[in-house]
């Protein structure tokens, strides 16, 4: 599978089960929201995802690499945005997104040419040498998520993406990553905003480390809402399994 596909993932801090045996699979071309309540094990999955931690239990493939036993290849096909912005403010935009070409091994003409697509996909074609710190807030998660395209890689991680947003800003990012989708990559957005997913997109309900739902959002949503249906499966605490 070309996508991301995660298999009976299970994670433990101590004795605090956060993961309990998820699984979940995003094709390319599709957005996938991983929609969970506080402390339901998002931010625990994407650094599994990331390999900021690592757990035995279970597999994690990324673009057909597992990511165990191929670190490095794995990796190199995510683009990642944390939920904690990390921009240097002093540098202007492109000078941001060089540096991390360079981590990625891009470096002159090319590193400029996949600056200026990543930039121009995010429509920040304008802003690539205005410095960080003269940004909205808006922007400077845009200028976020095309660092993380920089590297073309084919499966997009977002956590919490829109945290401390205005509803423009949010909504224009929520259809920029939309549109990244459409055009073909993977995309795993965590978020607890029911607003921010669209009919046609994929949903994973996640609580309490367990999988609760997943799905098309419009079937999820049913006849009471997305809004709805989410706050009363998470408030029933019967649902997850013991
Ligand atoms: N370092 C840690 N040590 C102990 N428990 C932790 C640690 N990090 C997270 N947890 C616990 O693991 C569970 C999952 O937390 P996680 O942060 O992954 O959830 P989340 O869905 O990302 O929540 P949020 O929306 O608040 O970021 C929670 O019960 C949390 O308290």
């Amino acid at each position: 599978m070309n996508g991301l596909d995660v298999r009976a993932i299970g994670y433990s801090y101590g004795s605090k089960r956060a993961l309990d045996g998820i699984s979940l699979a995003v094709e390319p071309g599709r957005f996938c929201a991983l929609l969970g309540p506080n402390g339901a094990g998002k931010s625990t999955l994407f650094s599994l995802l990331t390999r900021l931690i690592v757990t035995r239990e279970g597999q994690i493939t990324v673009a057909g690499h597992d990511l165990a036993r191929h670190p490095r290849a794995a990796l190199a096909r995510i683009g990642v945005v944390f939920q904690q912005p990390t921009l240097d403010l002093d540098m202007t935009v492109r000078q941001n997104l060089r540096y991390f070409s360079g981590l990625h091994g891009l470096s002159g003409r090319r590193a400029a040419a996949a600056i200026d697509a990543a930039l121009a996909r995010l429509g920040m074609a304008e802003r690539g040498d205005e410095q960080v710190r003269a940004l909205n807030g808006g922007h400077r998660r845009r200028m976020e998520i095309a660092r993380a395209l920089v590297h073309a890689p084919q499966v997009l991680l977002l956590d919490e993406p829109t945290v401390g947003l205005d509803a423009a800003a949010r909504a224009a990012i929520t259809d920029h990553v939309h549109a990244l989708a459409e055009a073909g990559m993977a995309v795993l957005w965590a978020t607890h905003l029911v607003d921010e997913i669209s009919p046609t997109d994929q949903v994973v309900v996640l609580h309490k480390g367990h999988v609760l739902f997943d799905g098309n959002a419009a079937t999820l949503a049913g006849d009471k809402g997305l809004g709805p249906t989410f706050l009363s499966m998470t408030a029933d605490t019967s649902a997850v399994p013991a």
